[in-house]
């Protein structure tokens, strides 16, 4: 399991190990796995150029340290103080190593004129090879400081490898009101944070990499299954397992305007983890449903529905009569607008972020800008766990426990994936998980199979079921 923890947890842990060590040597720990990412980034230390950019805190201390140690390496490094009160042992380690610090250019004089006013006074702009950004840290408040903004907006098209975390996003929110970093890697100490995982501040990290630095840290309230997780989560059948005792999944979806989600539906609850499908939706799809998955049955006993994709207006009434049958739900589509009928029962609401939005009536820009805190609201509106479909799909309970889902494809954005999820995630139920880990494994797989499938090419949402076997495969065996 991938933790994130919160800045208070982090501060509590952090407390808690400075005062077993020695003075300085946490942010040693902490510089020296930073040193070794910028590295392993430039590929080798000999003739590179990094700037640094350094705010107040320990997080220009990082920097400092770690632009030491490059410098030591061979490596080219300049550092731009952005504030008067940038740590002074860092700035001297950093200049006994070798490097240099910038005269910065005097924009906090004149914070709104152009950045091409200042840009001739950082000498040979183009040819570092990395920024790092030691701005703020989990310290920092959302944003950027007129300075920072215009430091990064002279310094484009550089890579940044961003410090604990990209500055000016919401460390513990994963919002992004401000102006902020945008890096291509972010180097992390301790725990991963909120912002690693949620969208949209994770889009700002780049790709992630994590050094450890000793911290002893309480359970994390946010996280992210590993194929290891999803492995020990998968229903296996016992030596004497008949198709009833796997779990039946009954699909209650698909229409005559769409009978294709029928048919996807019941191609990712038909993924081999329950017992038996069976099909109870609109008729008209009825016959698409049996030539694609012959193995489908009708209408009988199950231990959980699936209710909505592409359901139209019968999406209440399949939610009333699968509430009648005291099993797990699965709610999807338009059957969302009849959650309220689902309380009570053990229930998983899969919502994208427009449906989520007409749900708490809110915009959908809303609940784009701040998913944990929707997928939370709602979870603890309907007392149920709610899906939140996106990049990095968020997946709620109500005590506020989350798991993001951070496998997957942009190529996954294509008609129909979410009925597949739906189905999938309704046999998982059947099988007799949970529903915070049939949502949260459910959703890891599709993900996991739909980049598979993407690796020959673009795909549409019935390969994403095609290659569900592939993943579980490789799962089973582990
Ligand atoms: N907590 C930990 O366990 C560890 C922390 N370390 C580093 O320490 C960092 C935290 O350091 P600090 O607590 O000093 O805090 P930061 O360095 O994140 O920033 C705090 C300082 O920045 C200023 N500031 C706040 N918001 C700002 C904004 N939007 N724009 C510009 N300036 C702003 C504040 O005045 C404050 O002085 C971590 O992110 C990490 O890099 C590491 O050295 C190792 C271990
Ligand atoms: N940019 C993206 N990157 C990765 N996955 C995405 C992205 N956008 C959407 N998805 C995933 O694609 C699926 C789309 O489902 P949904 O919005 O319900 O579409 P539909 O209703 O057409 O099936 C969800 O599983 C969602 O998490
Ligand atoms: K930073």
């Amino acid at each position: 399991m991938l933790h994130a923890h919160t800045v208070e947890q982090v501060r509590a842990a952090e407390a808690d190990l400075l005062a077993r060590l020695p003075e300085g040597a946490l942010m040693q720990r902490a510089a020296a796995g930073l040193a070794y990412a910028v590295l392993d980034f430039l590929g080798t230390a000999y003739g590179r150029r990094v700037l640094l950019l350094v705010g107040s805190g320990d997080n220009g201390g990082d920097a400092l340290y770690a632009g030491a140690l490059l410098a030591r390496r061979g490596v080219q490094v300049e550092a731009w103080l952005l504030s008067d009160a940038a740590r002074a042992a860092g700035v001297d380690a950093l200049r006994a190593a070798g490097g240099t610090v910038l005269a910065s250019p005097p924009i906090g004089q004149r914070p709104h004129a152009p950045a091409s006013e200042f840009r001739g006074l950082v000498p040979n702009r183009a040819t570092f090879d990395v920024v790092v950004d030691g701005i703020v840290g989990i310290g920092g408040r959302p944003g950027l400081r007129p300075e920072a903004t215009k430091a990064l907006e002279m310094l484009a098209g550089i890579p940044v490898v961003a410090v604990d975390t990209p500055s000016g996003v919401d460390v513990d929110t994963g919002e992004t009101d401000g102006p902020h970093v945008v890096a291509d890697l972010t180097v992390t100490f301790g725990t991963h944070k909120t912002c690693h995982l949620v969208d949209p501040a994770a889009r700002a990290c780049g790709a992630v990499h994590l050094v450890d630095i000793g911290l002893d840290l309480p359970d994390a309230p946010v996280e992210a299954l590993q194929a290891a997780d999803v492995a020990a989560l998968l229903p296996r059948p016992a030596a004497d397992a008949h198709k009833y005792t796997r779990g039946v999944v009954g699909v209650r979806a698909g229409s005559a305007t769409y009978p294709g989600a029928a048919v996807l539906s019941v191609s990712g609850a038909a993924c081999g983890l329950a017992g038996m499908v069976r099909y109870d939706g609109d008729p008209a799809a009825l016959d698409q449903v049996r030539a694609a998955h012959p193995e489908v049955v009708g209408p009988g006993r199950v231990q959980a529905w699936v209710v909505g994709s592409g359901s139209d207006a019968g999406a209440e009434d399949a939610v009333r009569r699968s509430v009648a049958d005291d099993v797990p739900l699965l709610i999807d589509a338009d059957a969302l607008a009849f959650a309220d009928l689902a309380r009570g029962r053990a229930t998983v609401l899969t919502p994208h972020a427009g449906e989520l939005a007409r749900l708490l009536d809110v915009e959908r820009a809303q609940v784009e800008a701040r998913m944990l805190e929707h997928a939370r609201l709602a979870a603890r509106r309907y007392d149920a766990v709610v899906l939140l479909k996106g990049r990095h799909t968020v997946v709620a309970r109500p005590d506020g426990q989350v798991r993001v889902t951070t496998t997957g494809t942009p190529w996954l954005a294509t008609a129909g994936a979410g009925d597949v999820l739906g189905g999938l995630v309704g046999a998982l139920l059947a099988a007799g998980l949970d529903p915070f880990d049939a949502a949260s494994a459910g959703s890891w797989l599709h993900g996991a199979a739909a980049t598979l499938a993407a690796q020959d090419g673009p795909i549409v949402a019935s390969d994403v079921a095609a290659a569900l076997p592939v993943v579980l495969g490789s799962l089973v065996g582990t």
